[in-house]
C-alpha cells in the first residue's frame, strides 16, 4: 500500500519511521511519503492560506496548492482514495478502517490547517478519485494532522505483514463488534489482586466462554450502542 500525506508541517510524521509502522516502510510493505503543500506555492511568500469569502474569523486554505498538489500525487487511473479529516466527516471506525485497508492501494491524506480546506478542492478531486471525509471524534484537533496518524496506524497495522502475528488482530475491540475482554498476565497473584481462576484452568472451552461474557458485558456498560439490538 501507497500512503502520501499533504501537510504544512510534515515534521510532524516524523514518528511515522519508528515502531511497527517504520519497520514497513523499511520492509516496503508500506510505501508512505510525507509532502510539504507549500512546495506547490508559487509565491515568494509560500503562501497557503487567505481570508474567507463571507467574512468570518480565520483563514481558509487556498485551491490551487491543493490542485497543484494532488494533480502531482493522484493517480490518472482515478484508483487512489483521498481522505480528508475533518470535524465534519463521517465518523473513523474500525469497519471503515478494514474497507480502506482491503479496497485501496494508494491513500492520499489531507491534512488541513486553519478553518479548512477551500471546499471546491473535493468537488474537483471528486472526478479524480474517490473522496472520503472522515471525522476521527465529535471534538475539534487544530489540524487533520492527528487525526490523520491516528486512521494512518489504524489502517497501516490491517495491512497483512504489518502486525507479525495476524492472530493478534482477530481478539481485538471493535473487530467483532464488541469491546475486547481484559487480559493478565504472571503474575497470578498481585498486590491482593487475583486473576480470574477460570484463565488459569487451562480449559479452552470454558476460557473461551468466559471471554466472550466479559465482552458482552463490557460493551453494555461502556457501549451499548454497538450492541446489535441497541
Ligand atoms: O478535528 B479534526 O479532525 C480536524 C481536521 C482538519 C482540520 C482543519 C482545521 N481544523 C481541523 C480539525
Amino acid at each position: 500500500m501507497r500512503i502520501d500525506i499533504v501537510t504544512i508541517f510534515p515534521e510532524f510524521f516524523s514518528v511515522l519511521d519508528v515502531s511497527l509502522l517504520g519497520k514497513a516502510r523499511q520492509q516496503n510493505i508500506l510505501d508512505l511519503h510525507v509532502h510539504d503543500l507549500r512546495s506547490w506555492t508559487t509565491d515568494r511568500h509560500r503562501t497557503v492560506d487567505d481570508t474567507p469569502y463571507g467574512g468570518g474569523a480565520g483563514m481558509v486554505m487556498k485551491p490551487e496548492p491543493w490542485a497543484q498538489a494532488l494533480d502531482a500525487l493522484l493517480r490518472p487511473d482515478g484508483s487512489s482514495t483521498l481522505v480528508v479529516p475533518t470535524p465534519a466527516g463521517t465518523p473513523f471506525t474500525q469497519a471503515i478502517a478494514r474497507s480502506l485497508a482491503s479496497t485501496s492501494d494508494h491513500l492520499v491524506f489531507a491534512c488541513g490547517r486553519y478553518e479548512g480546506i477551500d471546499a471546491r478542492v473535493f468537488e474537483w478531486a471528486s472526478s479524480r478519485c474517490s473522496v472520503v471525509e472522515l471525522s476521527l471524534g465529535d471534538y475539534v484537533l487544530n489540524g487533520g494532522e492527528v487525526a490523520a496518524m491516528a486512521m494512518i496506524e489504524a489502517v497501516g497495522r490491517l495491512v497483512p505483514g504489518v502486525v507479525g502475528n495476524p492472530e493478534s488482530l482477530v481478539e481485538e475491540s471493535h473487530e467483532d463488534g464488541l469491546l475486547e475482554y481484559p487480559s493478565y498476565t504472571k503474575p497470578a497473584s498481585w498486590r491482593g489482586f487475583d486473576v480470574p481462576d477460570v484463565l488459569l484452568s487451562g480449559h479452552h472451552a470454558r476460557v473461551g466462554a468466559w471471554r466472550h461474557e466479559q465482552q458482552v458485558e463490557r460493551t453494555r456498560r461502556v457501549r451499548p450502542d454497538l450492541l446489535p439490538d441497541a
